[in-house]
């Protein structure tokens, strides 16, 4: 670790601070998701969806637009400091990066896929021709079970080379899964793996202030969306019954009111559980119950 990276940003004068340099999608799926949850957490992004750098000099980051397969190429050679991938993407890439983050978007299955009478597990793909964009992927799972198949390599569609004659198989990120039964296809075996986008960087990379200061900010994002704030009242007999519906994350805040025996409190708690939750603190007597958006957090 150098000693810049200890000493925080605001009181290093701007010419000696290292710019941490950062890949992110470019374009698909995990584009616009990947600048939308770097702008949450502050950053300057491209104004552009064709520009292929954006400086943030406030925030001492450049960031570099590339295509999703070869960031995990550029972070692992230590060319970039951080990247923003699927962890597919990373796995097929074979390259030493890690993650460091996983962003909460976009989630997929990569799966077998097959004619619905062709195959009935995963061991009978051994000997056939899989079509894939991501080989590293199968060829690396066909290994683990001692499989040993034609690995036919294309770059995307490949739904369309079984019905082309191309293949017997195919291996592919399925989504909602209608790409697969238009093609006439059902999975095979479990998916090979749940992917989702990921903050990777090279396996081995010193720690450093900057990326932890990164690595805090986008964390304070997925918990400002996964979380709201809570607040009600509720009398003090009843206060041991109404925070075991809502503990909080630490520990919930609780102070006291001008009318005798209530207490207002207060607790994080999970966006998708916060109906059912106002609902049982409803039965159990609290009021003036409301919830409110976290925008930003450090917990
Ligand atoms: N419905 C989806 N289709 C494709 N990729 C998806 C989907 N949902 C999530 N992903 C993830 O997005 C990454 C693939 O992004 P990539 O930009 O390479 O392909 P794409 O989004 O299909 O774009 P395109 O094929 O137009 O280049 C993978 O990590 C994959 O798991
Ligand atoms: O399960 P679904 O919701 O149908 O999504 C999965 C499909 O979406 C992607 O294709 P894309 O449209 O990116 O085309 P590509 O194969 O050319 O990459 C992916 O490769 C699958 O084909
Ligand atoms: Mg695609």
């Amino acid at each position: 670790m150098t000693v810049l990276s200890l000493v925080p940003l605001r009181f290093v004068s701007k010419e000696h601070v290292q710019m941490l340099r950062i890949a992110v999608p470019n374009k698909g799926t995990l584009s616009r998701p990947a600048t939308e949850m770097l702008r949450e957490a502050g950053y300057r992004q491209r104004g552009d969806d064709r520009d292929l750098v954006c400086r943030d000099e406030g925030n001492a980051v450049e960031f570099f637009y590339l295509r999703p397969r070869d960031i995990a190429t550029y972070v692992g050679s230590g060319d970039l400091d951080l990247g923003i991938t699927g962890r597919d993407l990373l796995f097929d890439a074979g390259s030493p990066a890690e993650e460091i983050l996983d962003l909460d978007f976009g989630g997929a299955t990569f799966r077998y896929a097959a004619r619905p009478d062709a195959l009935s597990s995963v061991d009978e793909i051994g000997g056939r021709r899989v079509a894939t964009a991501y080989p590293g992927v199968v060829e690396r799972h066909l290994a683990e079970r001692g499989l040993k198949a034609d690995v036919i390599r294309l770059d995307g569609a490949v739904e369309n080379a079984v019905r082309l004659g191309v293949a017997d198989v195919i291996a592919d990120v399925v989504s909602t899964g209608a790409t697969l039964r238009q093609a006439g296809l059902v999975t095979v075996g479990d998916p090979i793996l749940v992917s989702s986008a990921l903050l990777i960087r090279r396996v081995g990379a010193p720690a450093n202030g900057q990326v932890g200061q990164l690595v805090r900010r986008l964390q304070g994002v997925l918990v400002a969306r996964r979380y709201v704030m809570l607040a009600y009242d509720v009398r003090a007999d009843l206060l041991d019954q109404a925070t075991a519906l809502t503990p909080g994350i630490e520990s919930p805040t609780i102070s006291p009111l001008h009318r005798e025996g209530w207490v207002a409190v207060q607790a994080m708690v999970l966006r998708g559980d916060v109906h059912n939750i106002m609902d049982e603190l409803y039965d159990l007597g609290a009021r003036a119950i409301l919830v409110t958006d976290i925008h930003a957090c450090r917990l």
